[in-house]
């Protein structure tokens, strides 16, 4: 039997579609059935494992799945033996206190001997006996927001994004507990195999993620302008150029991170530089 690895995703919820997507990008297909709770990938040793967010880490850390992809948050909270491989860069937000938006709030020591409902009441009672805070905690499953406004507890720790849900409950946000994002996680001291196929697994998710930071761009320059635009555009290397069919004139290509791509094209049009087309790449292997 060919050794495999196993991967837990969050069967549904917010992380769901954006890691069996990850997967997707990397070139692994598979079948996402509805009812079916593991899925075995078509064209790559890998079996999926569709699990609650909160049982990942239990599951990685025990072996029985090999790699886990959840927030950081409920890694944090869970606090089992597993190692963070990498940032995934989705699901970002944080885990901030809140309190009711007509609060004087004068600090952290406003906790003091005050409840605090949360569904992270490992990571809240950590902050606050770092902070030589006496807080309690209530936890509750969800809709954590709720519980100032019917007197289970005077303040939250959920997790905010936008800070429309809190704003909707009459609250404010006063601290963040910490930041955080959709992680992979693994099994620490994997076997070879699953190892060697981990490694083989985040050389994909490297090239996914590089594209994404990434643009082609190809534009139309005069020759005589081909130096000045080029330390503009360093690429990989350094932008390709080719002759245009009229006289004078080159097409330069090169790759360039979205974020220099806005800084640097006003300079791109004062020296000369016309047609310019920028497009997304798919992968991209450095
Ligand atoms: N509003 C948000 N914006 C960005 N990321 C979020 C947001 N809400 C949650 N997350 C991230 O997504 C993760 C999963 O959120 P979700 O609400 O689906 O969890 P859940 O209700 O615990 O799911 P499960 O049923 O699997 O236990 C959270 O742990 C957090 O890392
Ligand atoms: O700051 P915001 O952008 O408003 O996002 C924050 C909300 O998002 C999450 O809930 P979700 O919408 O996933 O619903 P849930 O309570 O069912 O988990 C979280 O529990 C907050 O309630
Ligand atoms: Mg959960």
């Amino acid at each position: 039997m060919t050794e495999t690895i196993k991967i837990a995703v969050q069967k549904s919820g917010r992380l769901s579609e954006k890691s069996l997507q990850l997967l997707k990008d990397c070139g692994i297909k598979f079948s996402n059935g509805t009812r079916k709770l593991t899925s075995k990938a078509k064209n790559f040793p890998l079996e999926i494992l569709f699990l609650r967010d909160d049982d990942i880490p239990q599951y990685v850390a025990s072996g029985v799945a090999h790699l886990g992809i959840l927030g950081l948050n409920e890694v944090e909270e869970k606090d089992q033996k597993v190692d963070v491989v990498k940032q995934l860069g989705f699901a970002g937000c944080r885990l901030s206190l809140a309190v009711q938006k007509d609060t004087a709030y004068t600090g952290l020591e406003w906790f003091n001997g005050k409840r605090v409902a949360t569904s992270y009441p490992n990571i809240v009672e950590k902050f606050f006996a770092d902070k030589n805070i006496n807080a309690t905690t209530e936890e509750i499953g969800g809709s954590v927001e709720i519980a100032p406004g019917i007197g289970l507890a005077e303040g939250i720790c959920d997790i905010v994004s936008t800070g429309s849900t809190l704003i909707m409950n009459g609250l404010k946000e006063v601290e963040t507990v910490m930041n955080s994002e959709a992680v992979l996680i693994a099994t620490p001291n994997l076997e070879a195999a699953q190892s060697d196929l981990l490694q083989k697994i985040l050389f994909r998710l490297e090239a996914v993620q590089n594209a994404q930071k990434s643009k082609y761009i190809l534009l139309n320059a005069p020759n005589e302008k081909i130096e000045e635009i080029s330390a503009l555009l360093p690429g990989m290397k350094s932008p390709t150029v080719l002759p245009l069919a009229v006289e004078g004139w080159s097409s330069l290509h090169s790759v360039i991170s979205e974020e220099d791509f806005w800084n640097v094209i006003d300079q791109l049009k004062e020296a000369g530089a016309e047609g310019i087309l920028v497009s997304d790449i798919q992968k991209l292997i450095a």
